[in-house]
């Protein structure tokens, strides 16, 4: 490669680095290549393990209000079986006040149309920084990119972060701590009742068995998707589980962009009004010893809406080794899964480029 070559591929890297929102305000008609799956990962293609669409499912959907109710225990049986078959489902009455999620998607929205060299401030490699803003799914690591910007804010201890967060728009901060704070109630009624359902109740495992969880960590990410010009060619998201324990996901558009896999099909998740996703990862598979599933889910895009997503990823402190609950293993369930840490997650992160972003597998045990 000639040296002038070269220096117009290293200009033409940088520009992805910045981002698909900056890419799009450059004015493009077509996906670059760098953006481009190979044929049997893009959305539509029927290959044997991941294969088409099915339209026709819905997923569970679960009233919270009801668990507070004298229904509590139908709703934790329906919980059971929606963590045990799907890996997701959508929460209505979740109490997260209505204000309060509107104000965070629309100072989210905000945020990703500020000029690049605004939100260039935030961006960084490092997995610890309180705010981190950037591109595709790995960055650094990724040999295709998708097409999603971020803006990831870590959340606890929330007093001491906040002040880290972006400055601007001027109502983020506060948006974001309002929103952060109520997930995080949510988040524990929503432990109680899988602890619960798992047969492991309160008497059992003592008065204070809320408190790893309270002292757990919380990631907020905001995704952002503009729209592209050929979205069969791309993805918002490659298929990947979450990593954490449970992670909430608001739709802070109507449109429609999330597929679950469930058996063998690629299922969209309807965006349905006032509600949020609720999905299993990879530590509550782990904690459960594989009776609750950490389904893989990707997104596609669309050439004509952009859409914002704010998922809430929440599990126990980083310094925890997560492993099977030891109520949950006998003779008849054996071990499933080895013990894991956030260390281990950052080693596996940087050792590989999976084709599905699945550290799950790298965790089982083959029996
Ligand atoms: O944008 C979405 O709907 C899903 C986002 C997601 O899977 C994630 O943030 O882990
Ligand atoms: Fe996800």
């Amino acid at each position: 490669m000639s040296p002038a070559m070269n220096l117009v591929s290293i200009e033409t890297e940088s520009l992805y680095q910045k981002g698909v929102k900056n890419l799009c305000e450059n004015g493009i008609t077509k996906v670059p290549k760098k953006y481009i799956l190979p044929i049997p990962d893009r959305p539509k293609s029927e290959n044997e393990d991941l294969s088409v669409v099915n339209s026709n499912l819905k997923l569970p959907i679960l009233d919270f209000a009801q668990l507070q109710s004298s229904n509590r225990s139908e709703v934790i049986a329906s919980l059971a079986k929606a963590c045990e078959e799907y890996g997701f489902f959508q929460l209505t009455n979740h109490g997260i006040a209505s204000n309060v999620i509107s104000h965070m998607s629309d100072a989210s929205k905000r945020f990703f149309e500020l000029p690049y060299d605004e939100r260039s401030k935030y961006m960084s490699n490092d997995m610890f920084s309180p705010v981190r803003c950037g591109t595709s799914f790995n960055q650094n690591k990724d040999g295709v990119f998708c097409w999603r910007d971020f803006l990831k804010l870590s959340c606890n201890p929330l007093e001491d972060l906040l002040p880290y967060w972006p400055a601007s728009p001027v109502d983020l901060r506060q948006a974001a701590e309002a929103y952060s704070k109520q997930a995080k109630f949510l988040y524990l009624m929503l432990v109680e009742a899988i602890l619960e359902s798992l047969g492991l109740v309160n008497s059992e495992v003592g008065d204070n068995y809320l408190d790893e969880f309270e002292d757990g960590s919380q990631l907020m990410v905001v995704n952002h998707y503009p729209p592209c010009p050929e979205p069969d060619l791309t993805l918002g998201m490659p298929p990947h589980s979450d990593y954490g324990f449970l992670t909430l996901l608001h739709q802070a558009d109507d449109v429609k962009g999330l597929q679950i896999h469930y058996q063998g099909k690629w299922v969209s998740v309807e965006p349905l009004p006032n509600s949020l996703v609720v999905n299993v990862g990879d530590h509550l598979e782990i904690f459960s010893n594989g009776k609750y599933k950490s389904i893989l889910h990707r997104v596609i895009v669309n050439p004509s809406r952009p859409r914002t997503s704010i998922a809430s990823l929440h599990s126990l402190s980083h310094n925890r080794v997560v492993r099977p609950s030891p109520k949950l293993i006998d003779e008849a369930n054996p071990r499933r899964y080895r013990d894991t840490d956030f260390a281990t997650f950052l080693e596996y992160l940087s050792s590989c480029e999976p084709k599905e972003k699945n550290f799950l597998k790298s965790r089982r045990i083959d029996l």
